[in-house]
């Protein structure tokens, strides 16, 4: 696709119908543990604005650790993960009071949804989460969702909500992503260091990975820094969904196209939701390696992988769940939903579609991976 202007970026976040809004903890709380109304109710004010014009807000908030470690004694965020769990069961139910009511006075609901790395994962619970946000928007409600923290462990989980709030933009299939964090926009590199530059448009965010210095966190609170907000700008734009970056009091001349922050624009067209999953969220249970023919078949784009093509299966796993498709080297060509069980598999291999109907049954006569479910990595 052509490269579009700033404009034409701000344009299109001007215009989107769904819009992600992800805020991050420093822009919702104090240092001292406990959260900031005063914040909360101005960016609430801003995504009201939005929602009482017709626009479908799904907020990703982050805070529930930064609003709870105050109420429970810590002088500081707790780096234990077991005191991060508790805090972040009572702060979670302090910024959803906090949310309810400040939503209230606009007139609108709002509906929680905690989410765990495997609710984006597994397709059925990921037809789920897709399912629940949908109805809740089409019910005008603001949807509000975060990491489910309490019981989320260090193994998984996905750490930071940037990266979660670009992957519920592509659940949602929203058409802007907008980044709330505590500083106005992407610099050249952390704007600590002397000389570091704001930068207002990133045409293209993969060049741009190349080129800017980012840092972790700048305060006490916040998790990922620029690095995670970046991912989540990169995974957007992949998406073809465009994108902002600034900070919180900038939440509503953000949503309305102004030039404030940082604007991402899309790389690529939208794909289909489920493509978009199958290429960032959905985990590989196992791998289909592919002769030479078949390789250059699927790295063509158009072609499904079938069993005639494929050499070796590896892994343990059900039909329906993700597979990588490897080239005899090892290396990834592809990503796809495999048809079959992996116990189905060796019986296909090197057979040929009459072959398998003949020997197999009818059933059998079908891609592993059809190129509906296969995306290039
Ligand atoms: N190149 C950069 N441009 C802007 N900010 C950066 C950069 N590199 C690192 N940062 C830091 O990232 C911080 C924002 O990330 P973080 O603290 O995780 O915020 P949040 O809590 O909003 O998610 C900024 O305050 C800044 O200190
Ligand atoms: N889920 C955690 C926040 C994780 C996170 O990404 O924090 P931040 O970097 O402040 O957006 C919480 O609610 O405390």
């Amino acid at each position: 696709m052509n490269t579009p202007s700033q404009t034409q970026v701000r344009r299109a976040i001007a215009e989107a119908q769904t819009i992600v809004v992800k805020v991050g903890s420093s822009s919702l709380t104090k240092p001292s543990g406990h959260l900031d109304p005063e914040r909360l109710n101005a960016l609430v004010a801003a995504i009201a604005r939005v929602r009482l014009m017709g626009g479908r807000v799904v907020l990703v908030s982050s805070g529930a650790i930064a609003a709870g470690f105050g109420s429970l004694g810590f002088d500081a965020r707790p780096t234990d993960v077991a005191d991060q769990q508790a805090c972040a069961a009572v702060g979670q139910g302090l910024l959803m009071a906090q949310y309810e009511n400040a939503f209230a006075h606009y007139g609108l609901r709002v509906g929680q949804i905690l989410i765990t790395v495997s609710d984006t994962i597994a397709p059925q619970q990921y037809r789920n989460v897709r399912r629940t946000l949908e109805r809740l928007l089409d019910l005008g409600a603001v949807p509000i969702i975060n990491e489910n923290d309490s019981l989320a462990s260090n193994e998984i989980r996905f750490g930071d909500n940037d990266r979660l709030s670009a992957l519920i933009a592509n659940i949602v299939v929203a058409d802007a992503l907008v980044l709330l964090t505590d500083v106005d926009a992407l610099y050249t590199a952390p704007p600590s260091e002397p000389g570091s530059k704001r930068i207002s448009y990133v045409p293209n965010v993969e060049d741009a990975l190349a080129n800017v210095q980012v840092g972790g966190t700048g305060s006490n609170v916040g998790t990922g820094g620029m690095v995670t907000k970046m991912e989540a700008a990169r995974v957007a734009a992949v998406s073809g969904i465009p994108a902002v970056l600034t900070c919180a009091s900038n939440a509503g001349p953000a949503m309305m196209g102004d030039p404030v922050g940082t604007a991402f624009a899309p790389i690529n067209d939208r794909g289909s939701s489920r493509r978009l999953w199958i290429g960032f969220a959905a985990h590989p249970q196992g791998t289909l390696v592919a002769d030479a023919g078949a390789s250059n078949a699927v790295r063509g784009g158009a072609a499904s992988l079938l069993a005639a093509g494929v050499l070796e299966v590896k892994g343990d796993f059900a039909a329906g769940d993700a597979v990588w498709i490897d080239n005899e080297a090892g290396e990834h060509l592809a990503k796809g939903l495999v048809g079959f069980d992996s116990e189905e598999i060796p019986q296909m291999l090197g057979r040929n579609t009459a072959q398998l109907k003949r020997f197999l049954g009818e059933e059998y006569a079908h891609p592993l991976v059809h190129r509906d479910n296969l995306v290039l990595v």
